[in-house]
């Protein structure tokens, strides 16, 4: 990852990575600099260096003017009403890669449809789709046929959203639904990052429990030190109105005007980036709340 960059290119040159100093190593005197500020500056320079070199080498699979080719490799159950697709580019040059920013999305032909979706990972050849299904969608209803081995046409990536490393001090991500798709790669390229001093609030709302996708992955995240993430379920669950699984926050609520503000009052506007996912509706409301706050940094993916 470089400047919020996740690469697809994260398993090169893995052997002439800069060793991370054992905690013993530093002998808490105090020097400048600190041996762990030196390492921090190597793996900086060693990771813009391992990138530009991919870079170089390689050229995007992905067109933002023409249709690429990929096909179904896996489709995987997201939750109960999402599912995972994996997609792997149809080229046998294997100069072709995949480049993609955290949150960027491509758009997919689906029949006489062509439908946006945010990438929730990848790597040089492949990348994972998560997708929401509506009962009577029309991109829904084509994705529920699909098979491994088909054949879909996609292009892009689109996207204006740019984040730097340690930009902000505190990043609040709120989303209802599939907007978890726009933050979870951003989130995970951030506390992947040994450079990032920048924590994460991912707030996101669903229905109930069992709509929540990428538990699992949610849950690796909360290991970090730099990451929090509460799920609002507007719908309840069996559990009290407050509960943690695995380190995942529970409450049952929607996110309100209540819960925004007792959580913005607790950071800084002139630090805190604050991104917002989610309906047309979710985002107005969203972006109407921080305003009030006087938070100026936000950003809305529409
Ligand atoms: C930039 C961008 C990135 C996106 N990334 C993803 C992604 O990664 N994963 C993903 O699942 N979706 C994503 N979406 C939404 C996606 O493109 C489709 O709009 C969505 O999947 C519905 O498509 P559909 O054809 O199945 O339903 P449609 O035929 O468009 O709608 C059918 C019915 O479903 C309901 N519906 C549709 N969309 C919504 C919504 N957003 N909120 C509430 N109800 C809705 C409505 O009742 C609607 O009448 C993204 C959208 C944008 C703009």
């Amino acid at each position: 990852m470089i400047n919020g960059r996740m690469t697809s290119f994260d398993d090169v040159n893995v052997n002439d990575r800069p060793t991370t100093p054992l905690e013993q190593d530093c002998c808490g005197n105090g020097c400048d600099p600190c041996i762990f500020d030196v390492h921090k500056k190597l793996l900086e320079e060693w990771k813009e260096e391992k990138y530009n070199k991919s870079k170089r080498s390689a050229k995007n699979f992905l067109s933002l003017v023409r249709y690429k080719r990929f096909i179904v490799k896996n489709i995987v159950e997201g939750s109960e009403n999402s599912i995972c697709i994996e997609l792997d580019c149809a080229s046998d040059n294997k100069d072709d890669v995949i480049f993609l920013l955290p949150s960027q999305y491509i758009m997919m032909k689906l029949f006489t449809t062509t439908k946006p979706y945010t990438p929730i990972s990848w790597n040089r050849r492949s990348m994972n789709l998560l997708i929401k299904l509506y009962p009577s969608g029309e991109a829904s209803t084509y994705v529920k046929q699909l098979n491994i081995n088909d054949e879909l046409l996609i292009r892009g990536p689109y996207g204006n959203f740019n984040y730097s490393r340690n930009s902000y001090k505190n990043i609040i991500m709120l989303s209802i639904g599939s907007g978890i798709a726009a933050f979870y790669p951003l989130a995970a390229s951030i506390v992947k990052d040994e450079l990032e001093d920048t924590k994460i609030n991912m707030m996101l709302g669903f229905r109930f429990l069992s709509h929540v996708p990428l538990k699992d992955e949610l849950r690796i995240l909360t290991d970090y030190w730099n990451f929090e993430c509460t799920l609002y379920l507007s719908q309840g669950s069996t559990m009290s109105r407050t509960a943690n699984i695995t380190g995942l926050n529970i409450v049952n609520s929607r996110i309100n005007s209540k819960i925004i503000d007792r959580t913005l009052d607790s950071y800084s506007p002139e630090t805190t980036l604050i991104l917002i996912c989610g309906t047309t509706k979710f985002n107005e409301i969203m972006e109407n709340f921080v305003q009030k706050k006087d938070f100026c940094h936000y950003h809305v993916f529409r």
